[in-house]
């Protein structure tokens, strides 16, 4: 299936309503396996095709249709079809199908609007065209024009009062009636003065719109694809790759119900909208012995977790420790009764090896999650990113390549020492310190808030359990209270516009507080935009798979971050003390948060510190050579496959 048609068809359950007028209850019917297609009938009529692999049923989109999105990350939507009085209820769809689904049921059925032709029931009736159902083509600039047209007509039609939606769209029930929407509804109600430039907005607006889908780059789709045949993947590739990214759209390409989004740690889990391992599995620290973690797994809560899951997603391999794997394997055959590795559960495994290894504490003895027992047979498919994303710079990406391999040459050292005079402050920003200790991030951050003049500003969050607090701290990259001043030193936890350099990790300045209102701060970033920033929501699946919420200002302290908090982190400019270094991996996860050299210092250096595992490299020798191996098979099979086709 190309593209368009994928927009146009998706695989969810659908729960057909029918309600009745008499008020009795609705007759429902559940498909749990359906495909629903947007395409047009043989009046050229929008239809809706719900088909459970057997007799298709079809809906025709006249009248009043409302739309309703609130749900759409979690893969549900409905739909209530006016006239027909039929309800659609849509669940368990991939978010980002759906999300490109009801887009282009949008435009299409907008573009159709008001001069779409009605067939009288009479004309249906006499009419003899066979029965017809064609998938509805990609949205084309006529639709675009034809939207904007509507639009232009509509909002000639309502009279333009401020934050009011025009009334013939509010009717028509397709778009979410949203406070952001209505504003900008009322936007464009006021470009009714200037037709043409209106026009162009909306044109450049669609077009954005039908292309914001997450790009991927090639090699980054060739994990998708390995990822959607079924098989359990593991992919690595160095600090910036694109892998949490690439994890996202593939969390968004799953099935929500069966598809568990984890990490290590807390805040990666949180960038990729899941929960911690830990919570996931639901056997504590994994240090019981087997049968007492089965025990625990098969509690109410946590075993619906194992008999649900057919996908489990793992970001930031690197710090679960091997035995914890181990467990969990045979955790999950025992839950789910089944002898396949991992109970049959397909695992998405992604990190880099060379970046922060599991957490030991005193002497024991930890191991790597290559070195489990089990990591063999649960992994079909080894894969590897190489373009680096969050460096542009050759010279620093290669520096940066030679220090994962733990390696420091005269040049890298050279390089190194010479960032200690970088004066990467601009604008009153500093620069953030990257801490080996996590003691010293609170110490500094606190000591330089209060040494600031000026008054307090206090900001507790919203949290949707009050209860757990502790749960959702543990999983929010922001705190349940932030306190500020002008002059405070922060950074951005949260893409908020990424066309404007507002992204996650960027770095700024608190410049003043809104004298009205929630009295919020104005922040002036490095990217050069002042902005007042407002609060935001993340929503995350908590230790017994509720969602939590949390709605708080998406930003935090920045003198000082603890080098763990960082792993994942892309940073503008950062300063590094290497001197207490004390892991493998730790100085070259500190060094490569940094998206260029001129944003760096790093003050004394010392080239020993520079260290990679010697089991990480050997692992990831053999799996050089496995890649090579794989490659070159490839090729051999696509050459033969030509020879083949030449000569038949
Ligand atoms: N296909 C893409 N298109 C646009 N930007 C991308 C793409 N892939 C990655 N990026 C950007 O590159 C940067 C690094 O990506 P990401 O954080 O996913 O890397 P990573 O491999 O997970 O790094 P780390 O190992 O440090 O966690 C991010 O700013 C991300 O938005
Ligand atoms: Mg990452």
């Amino acid at each position: 299936m190309q593209g368009a048609e994928l927009d146009a068809r998706i695989r969810c359950s659908v729960t057909v309503e029918r309600l009745c007028p008499s008020g009795q209850a609705p007759k429902r019917r559940v498909i749990r396996d359906a495909s629903l297609a947007l395409g047009r009938n043989e009046f050229r009529e929008l239809v809706l095709q719900v088909s459970d692999g057997r007799a298709p049923q079809s809906f025709a989109l006249r009248g009043e249709v409302r739309l309703f999105t609130r749900f759409v990350r979690d893969g549900k939507s409905s739909l209530q079809l006016g006239p027909a009085r039929v309800q659609l209820l849509i669940a368990n769809c991939p978010p980002d199908s759906l999300r490109r689904f009801l887009r282009l049921l949008r435009i299409k059925r907008e573009a159709a609007g008001k001069g779409a032709k009605t067939v009288t029931e009479r004309a249906r009736l006499l009419c003899s065209l066979p029965r017809t159902f064609d998938t509805i083509s990609p949205v084309q600039a006529r639709d675009v024009q034809q939207v904007c047209d509507q639009r232009a007509h509509a909002s000639g039609e309502a009279t333009p009062v401020k934050g009011q939606a025009p009334r013939d769209r509010g009717n028509s029930g397709l778009w979410s009636k949203s406070r952001k929407r209505a504003r900008t509804e009322s936007a464009e109600a006021s470009d009714v003065r200037d037709p043409q430039a209106a026009d162009m907005k909306c044109s450049k607006k669609l077009s954005l719109l039908m292309h914001s889908r997450m790009r991927l780059s090639q090699e980054q789709s060739i994990v998708l694809s390995a990822v959607l045949s079924g098989k359990n993947v593991f992919f690595t590739g160095s600090a910036g790759t694109g892998k949490s990214y690439l994890l996202k759209k593939i969390v968004g390409s799953l099935p929500p119900k069966s598809t568990y989004a984890t990490a290590s740690t807390g805040v990666a889990a949180c960038h990729v909208g899941g929960t911690t391992l830990h919570a996931f599995a639901g056997i504590g620290s994994g240090k019981a012995p087997l049968d007492q973690c089965i025990e625990l797994a098969q509690r109410t809560g946590v075993r619906q977790h194992w008999l649900s899951c057919q996908h489990l997603i793992i970001d930031e391999i690197s710090m679960v420790e091997g035995k914890f794997f181990d467990k969990l394997e045979a955790v999950a055959r025992a839950v789910r009764k089944r002898d396949d590795p991992f109970g049959g559960i397909q695992l998405i495994i992604c990190g880099d090896f060379l970046q922060l290894p599991p957490v030991s504490k005193g002497n024991e003895e930890t191991k790597f999650c290559f070195q489990a027992e089990s990591w063999r047979k649960c992994i079909h498919v080894n894969m590897e990113l190489t373009e680096v994303r969050r460096q542009t710079e050759k010279s620093f990406i290669s520096l940066l390549r030679t220090i994962r391999l733990g390696r420091c040459t005269d040049e890298v050292t050279r390089q190194l020492l010479q960032t200690a005079t970088n004066r990467v402050e601009r604008d009153g920003i500093l620069a953030t310190r990257l801490c080996t200790h996590k003691d010293d991030v609170e110490l500094t951050n606190e000591r330089r808030l209060q040494q600031l003049p000026g008054e307090m500003h206090s900001y507790e969050a919203v949290d949707s359990d009050p209860m757990l607090v502790k749960a959702i701290d543990a999983q929010c990259p922001v705190s349940h209270c932030i306190q500020l001043k002008p002059g405070a030193q922060v950074i951005l936890t949260k893409n908020l516009d990424v066309s404007r350099g507002l992204v996650n990790g960027a770095r700024g300045v608190v410049v003043e507080f809104e004298t009205e209102g929630k009295g919020l701060p104005r922040v002036r970033f490095l990217c050069g935009v002042t902005e007042v920033i407002r609060l935001e929501r993340w929503v995350f699946k908590g230790p017994s798979g509720i969602y939590l919420s949390r709605q708080q200002l998406p930003l935090k302290l920045a003198w000082a971050i603890s080098i763990h908090k960082s792993q994942g982190m892309s940073l503008d400019c950062v300063e590094i003390s290497l001197s207490r270094v004390f892991e493998s991996g730790q100085a070259y996860v500190a060094l490569s948060r940094a998206r260029n050299l001129e944003g760096l210092r790093v003050l004394d250096f010392d080239p020993n510190i520079v260290r990679a595992n010697p089991y990480v490299l050997q692992f990831y020798s053999h799996l050089q050579k496995e890649l090579l191996f794989q490659a070159s098979l490839h090729r051999c099979t696509e050459a033969e496959e030509k020879e083949n086709w030449k000569s038949s």
